[in-house]
């Protein structure tokens, strides 16, 4: 987090002073530190070189899908997990090699498919039998063979927020793994399939390692039956989901890459496949802040509210997971200043708009401007603009210069898809 910090007694993103973010751009608006994002590449795919592992690592777009941080990753040699033909669009507009571009998600359409294998991407993650059947004929169609994995689900506890984990029987993600060895059979068979991988992922904001290993323990099986069946394996997929820290007093701390890259040369190391990795939030969560002024303060009945311009709008996670995100003001008090307990919520009109509840912060007033911590992964990429509010901006710094790298939307462009029906004239 040291490319976040006080100059002076004022919050800076490397050499740029939040305040002059502030000032220019406007708020609120999501800004992004590319010395952060190189730094949690290079620690990352360090960590899997250091553990003697051959990897492709592809960062999963849909937690932060903007061209201008993409493209920075994609300089770095990053590929891209992707989600949708949307997404895909967006990888490829950014500069990520098809050949190191890998197709998740349970519903992807005939369209997108097509998409996909049009664009010649290396891998895509089926996760069923219809969509299997599907992928043939298209592929078929076409006269090619689509290159694929079978998502296995491996029925484990990754210990996370019930609403993100993926791993167990009863979510929708995956095929069971004891379903796995048939459907491989059965895609074997396909003119228009070529099995290349079998691909997993358990959920996100893991802390712990136990469950990497559990699953990754039930891959390695899997591995040594389709081996036995004449089935070839060249790649291993094992997803995204290492955690980051959010800096809430009592919550796990998350385990460093180098432990994590151990763990999967332990268990798929000496395998003879290539691994391909789909770490999401581990590379962009705490390169960016959400950076928003204060309206008004309000003395409330029990409480003191700090009514902030940002909204679940603009970043849903306290509101859809109870997520916790530090809050920060951009101006350090002056020295002796004691803190209060305030509530920090939102403009939305709904009472989960809240970004944390008697979070001790000193004194603010209504022109002051304060941050949302660790807010760069699946930030952005979950706003909406409920209540009327165009979706917020995003900024890219780099050294001393910084760039508007999605600009605020105007009322005039945020109705710009809608139209009176042809008989209201
Ligand atoms: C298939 C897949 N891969 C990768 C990721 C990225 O996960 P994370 O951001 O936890 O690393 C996700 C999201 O959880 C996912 O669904
Ligand atoms: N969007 C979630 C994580 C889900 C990841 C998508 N598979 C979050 O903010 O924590």
């Amino acid at each position: 987090m040291h490319h976040f910090t006080s100059r002076d007694g004022v919050l800076h993103c490397e050499d740029v002073s939040l305040e002059t973010i502030a000032a220019e751009v406007g708020t609120p608006v999501y800004v992004y530190s590319t010395a952060t994002l190189t730094r949690h590449w290079g620690v990352f795919t360090g960590a899997l070189k250091d553990a003697g592992l051959d990897a492709t690592v592809c960062f999963a777009t849909k937690a932060n899908g903007n061209v201008a941080v993409l493209r920075t990753l994609a300089d770095l040699g990053a590929g891209a997990d992707v989600v949708s033909g949307g997404e895909l669009f967006v990888a490829r507009h950014a500069g990520v090699p098809a050949d190191r571009i890998v197709f998740s998600g349970v519903g992807k359409t005939r369209d997108e498919l097509a998409y996909a294998l049009d664009e010649g991407i290396f891998q895509i993650n089926v996760e069923s039998k219809s969509e299997l059947e599907m992928l043939d004929a298209v592929a078929r169609e076409k006269g090619v063979k689509a290159p694929i994995a079978i998502r296995i689900n491996p029925d484990v506890e990754a210990g996370t927020h019930e609403k993100i984990t993926t791993g167990k029987f009863d979510n929708k993600f995956g095929i069971a793994w004891t379903q796995a060895h048939a459907l491989y059979r059965k895609a074997a068979g396909m003119d228009g399939i070529a099995v290349k991988a079998i691909a997993m992922h358990i959920g996100s904001q893991i802390a712990d390692l136990s469950p990497f290993d559990a699953a990754f323990g039930r891959m390695r099986d899997l591995l040594a039956i389709l081996r036995r069946d004449g089935i070839e394996i060249e790649r291993l997929d094992i997803g995204g989901g290492l955690g980051v820290p959010y800096d809430r007093e009592g919550d796990p701390t998350p385990m460093p890459p180098a432990d994590y890259a151990r763990v999967i040369a332990r268990n798929l190391g000496d395998l003879g496949c290539r691994l391909v990795l789909e770490p999401g939030r581990l590379i962009t969560a705490n390169a960016g802040v959400l950076l928003s002024r204060v309206v008004h303060r309000k003395e409330g009945a029990t409480r003191s509210f700090l009514i902030c311009d940002a909204g679940m709008n603009d970043l849903a996670r306290p509101a859809m997971y109870d997520a916790f995100h530090a809050i920060e003001p951009v101006r350090a008090p002056a020295p002796g200043v004691e803190n209060e307990h305030v509530d920090v919520v939102g403009p939305i009109c709904e009472s989960s708009d809240v970004f944390g509840k008697q979070r001790a912060l000193p004194p603010m007033q209504a022109g002051d401007l304060l941050v949302f911590r660790t807010a760069g992964a699946y930030g952005a990429t979950m706003s909406n603009m409920y209540n009327g509010r165009p979706l917020v901006p995003e900024v890219l710094v780099k050294d001393g210069e910084y760039a508007v790298v999605r600009r605020r939307p105007t009322w005039q462009e945020m109705i710009a898809l809608e139209s009176p029906a042809p008989w209201q004239g």
